[in-house]
Formats: structure tokens, sequence, C-alpha cells
């Protein structure tokens, strides 16, 4: 904790670039108070309120230190609390953890981890760029409200004040106080409870997202993984990028590739490592590109907005599909229509009416509106990406393509650690042979790993089970070729 002698022996010694003079401030200030006792006791108020004001322009032009106060509630009748104060509090919450006697815990309504601030009347140091500020929580009692005769309502006003010395206010009231405000908002992005968006009509409701997943967990070819991920995390930290380019600060991911390879997995890791919100966009639900556009403004920044299944909710001649008089290719499909609808809660009727449009997607992507809020993925999935019209996933729009595809052996690997807790094993060669032969999807894989009551603890039961799937896949899959061969001779 600093105290005010050990700021003016900093400034002393270098801190703050001041010379000696400074050492003598305790004392004018004294002095002063002495007077202004005396003062305030024996001379009427005109007199005193003209002495205030020019002993204030002495003090200032005497003090090299400058302080900005910030409330925490703001307005008339103080009825918000400040943007600014809350990211301020959690700004120094970490210094404050480590530099402040006494603190304050709390989980607020939409935290889900404990903030601790400083308390009343504290104080901690700051340094940026190589200078020294201060900053000091307080609270001023101020009675107000009578309630009743015998009732008052003590009012307190929070504050933090910053000081520093005056030889670095271009800088601290420019990129300092800039960095306090983003950095602070930063931590509540990190400490609030993230959401899961969904929509029904124009409105988007949410619950509360907590799903396990992250790229830890998520099996797939490493070197891959590796670039998503520093896609995401250069995406994330690129905000003077985007400004200064002037694009939308937002990027497109594609995730393509059969069911059961893990693209919904795929969205919740990128959510947990970006600490995002996630909107499930359910375009199916969406009356018309009006209504489209209503939805996109209410996002909130940071978040991903995710289409699902993008190739059975959109027709890519621009009309949407009408899914009712829609010819169903195949039983898994169908499958897939009935769940979009029953999440929707969409009745047949509904779906005729629906008049959402490819162009309006197009302009749900890159329009102008899309900018507003920024730090913004968007995410398409599909099991078909051949279907998809150009125009929906060329670069810009969807700015990284990345399929996933049929369980690998670096894939399988990663579930039998994750499932299993074993890294190497006899019978992993098997498995490695067998997967080059079988298409087998990492969901199948780890149904085979999940525990069961008959196989214990036993890694060698499951892989045998998982010997034997593979076997059959291959078996199936060489059938499937050979009926193709005989099909393509007739
Ligand atoms: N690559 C993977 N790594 C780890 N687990 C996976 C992976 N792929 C699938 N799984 C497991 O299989 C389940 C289904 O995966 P997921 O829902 O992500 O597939 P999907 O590709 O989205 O399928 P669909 O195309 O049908 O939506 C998940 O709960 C997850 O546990
Ligand atoms: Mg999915």
């Amino acid at each position: 904790m600093w105290k005010n002698g050990e700021r003016q022996k900093n400034m002393k010694t270098g801190g703050g670039g001041d010379n000696n003079m400074f050492g003598y401030i305790g004392s004018i200030i004294a002095s002063f108070m002495f007077f202004w006792a005396i003062f305030e006791k024996f001379f009427p108020f005109q007199i005193r309120n003209q002495a205030h004001k020019h002993t204030l322009r002495l003090f200032s032009f005497v003090y090299p230190y400058i302080q900005i106060t910030f409330n925490e509630f703001i307005g008339d009748r103080h009825m918000s609390r400040s943007d600014a104060y809350s990211s301020i509090e959690n700004y120094l919450s970490s210094k404050a953890s480590t530099q402040a006697k006494r603190l304050k815990g709390d989980i607020g309504k939409n935290n889900q981890r404990l903030l601790l601030t400083m308390d009343d009347h504290e104080e901690v140091c700051d340094e940026f760029n190589g200078v020294k500020l201060w900053w000091a929580s307080g609270k001023n009692v101020a009675k107000s409200q009578t309630l009743s005769l015998h009732n008052t309502l003590a009012d307190e006003k929070r504050y933090y004040k910053v000081t520093f010395n005056k030889n670095h206010r271009e800088m601290v009231l420019g990129t300092y106080l800039d960095h306090v405000m983003r950095e602070g908002k930063a931590v509540m992005v990190r400490n609030r409870q993230r959401k899961l968006y969904t929509n029904s009509g124009t409105f988007w409701s949410h619950v509360v997202f907590e799903h396990p997943a992250t790229f830890e967990t998520v099996a797939m070819d490493q070197e891959l993984k590796r670039r998503i991920i520093d896609d995401l995390v250069t995406f994330s930290n690129s905000r003077e990028f985007y400004a200064r380019i002037g694009r939308p600060w937002k990027r497109g991911y594609l995730l393509f590739g059969p069911p059961g390879t893990g693209k919904s997995t795929m969205i919740a890791a990128m959510a947990n490592l970006l600490g995002y919100d996630i909107y499930d966009l359910e375009l199916t639900a969406v009356k018309d590109n009006t209504e489209l556009r209503k939805l996109l403004i209410e996002t909130s920044s940071k978040s991903i907005v995710v289409i699902e299944d993008i190739d059975c909710s959109l027709d890519l001649t621009g009309q949407r599909r009408k899914k009712v008089e829609r010819v169903k290719e195949d039983e898994e499909e169908e499958e897939k229509d009935q769940r979009k609808k029953r999440q929707s809660g969409l009745k047949e009727g509904d779906v005729k009416s629906s008049q959402v449009t490819l162009s309006g997607l197009l302009n749900f992507i890159d329009g102008l509106w899309s900018a507003c809020g920024g730090e913004r993925l968007i995410v398409f999935t599909t099991n078909y990406v051949e279907k998809l019209d150009p125009a929906l996933v060329r670069r810009g729009r969807m700015d990284m393509h990345i399929e996933l595809s049929y369980c690998g052996f670096e894939a399988f690997k990663m579930l039998a650690k994750n499932y299993l807790n074993i890294e190497s094993h006899h019978l992993f060669e098997t498995v490695s042979e067998l997967l080059k032969h079988s298409k087998i999807t990492p969901a199948d894989v780890a149904e085979h790993l999940m525990p069961k009551a008959s196989f214990g603890d036993d890694p060698e039961l499951y892989l045998k089970a998982l010997i034997q799937a593979l076997e059959e896949s291959k078996l199936k899959h060489k059938n499937d070729t050979n009926n193709n061969l005989k099909v393509s001779f007739d």
C-alpha cells in the first residue's frame, strides 16, 4: 500500500522526475490548514469564500499532482451505476488482492467468480509505461433524505480517485485511462457468467452457458488444432489492427464434416477459449430479413453467432427452403429437420411464410450493421459443404474453412487419454491399422470408450470392444466400395 510519504519520497527519487521543492509540500499543506482553521473562526462567509478560491489556486500551483475522481453513481438522482467505476473496480481487483490490506469480496448477480476489490480508504499503486499512479477508494457519507422524524438515510457515495504527476497529464488522460477501461471490461467479461442465447421470433432468450468442452478435449489433428487456436487468439487481440484497416472486427469460420465429428463441440471449445457468449441462431424461426437484422443488432460484443446445418436452413437459389415440401434426402436429414422444428417450436404453416433469403443472410454477415458491437465470430456448420453457395463461404465472409473428419490415430490417442487415461497400450497398433481402413467418427469412438460397469477400469476391454467395432466398420466400408464398383460397371 502506498502512503503519502512514500509517494513523495518516490517522486524525489526520480519516480516522477520532480525536484526537492516537493519535499516541502507536507509542511506547506500543514501551514495552510492551520491558518485556514483560524481564518474560518474569525472572518465572515464572503471573505472566507474569496480566500478559499485563492487558496485553492495557490495550492494547485505548488501541488505537483493531478487527481481524477470517478463516482460510483451518476445522474441527478444518482440512480445508475457508472460503467467507468465498474471498469476501474475490475481493473484494480488484481492489484487490490496483492497490495491492499482490507479487501471486499463478492459474487455479483452475473459473475461466476469471486471478485475481490479494495475496501474503502485503501490505496494501491499502479505503473504504466514507467509512470507511477496511485488509486484510492473512498466514500463520502452525506445525510440526505429524512425518512421519518427519527430516522435518517445515510447516503454513501463511493468513488475511486487516481493521483498522478502533472507531467504525465497527456499520457494518463489519453492512453492510460483508455487502457484501464479496456482492461477492466475484459476482466468483467472473464468473470461474468456466460450465456447461450437462442432465438424465437425477434427475441433472444438465454440460459447459462456451461459447456465443459475445451480444445484439450477436442480430438483432432494437432497441427490443425494449433492453427485454429492461434487464429482465434490473434483475432481476439487484434482490435487495433481491424480499426486501422477499417474492417469490422469479426471473423467467419465454416466447420464442415460428417455428423459426429465434433463441430458443435468445437464451437463450445471456441467460446470457452475466448470467454464469449454464444448466439445459436435458428434460421428457420426467423420470419424475414428485417427480423434477421434485428436479431443481429441485439447480439452483444464478444460473442459467437452460430448457424448450425446451414445447408438445411437456406435454399441456395436465394429463397428459403420450404421444409414442408422439401424432398427428404435421407433418413439422417429427416431426423435433423424434426429436431430443428422441435427446437424452434415451429408449425408447418409458419415455415411457409418465412422469407429469409440468401442475400439477406449475406447482408447479415457483412452488412454495415454487422459491425455494431465488434469482436464477433460467425460460425456456420454443415455436413455437406459442396451444397453451399460459393458466395456464402468465400474468404472474407467465412475466413477459415475447417474440415472435421473421421477419427484418425492422433485423434484416437487424444480420446484414449481423456476417456481411459492411457497414453500407450499394446493394442494401439492394431487400432491404428484398423483406423486407416474404416470410417468411424470421433463420436463413435468416444461412445466405445465411455465407462461401462461390466468393463470396470480395464482399458484392454474397452480397446477390444473398439477393435471389434472397427473391424465391422472396415468390412462395411469394403462392401460399400464393392457395391459402388458394381453400379459403375452396369
Ligand atoms: N473431435 C471430437 N473430440 C472429442 N469428442 C468428440 C469429437 N467429435 C465428437 N465428439 C463427441 O461426440 C459427441 C457429438 O459430437 P458433436 O455434436 O460435436 O458432433 P457434430 O459434428 O456437431 O455432429 P452433427 O453434424 O450431427 O451436428 C459429442 O458430445 C462429443 O462428446
Ligand atoms: Mg452439431
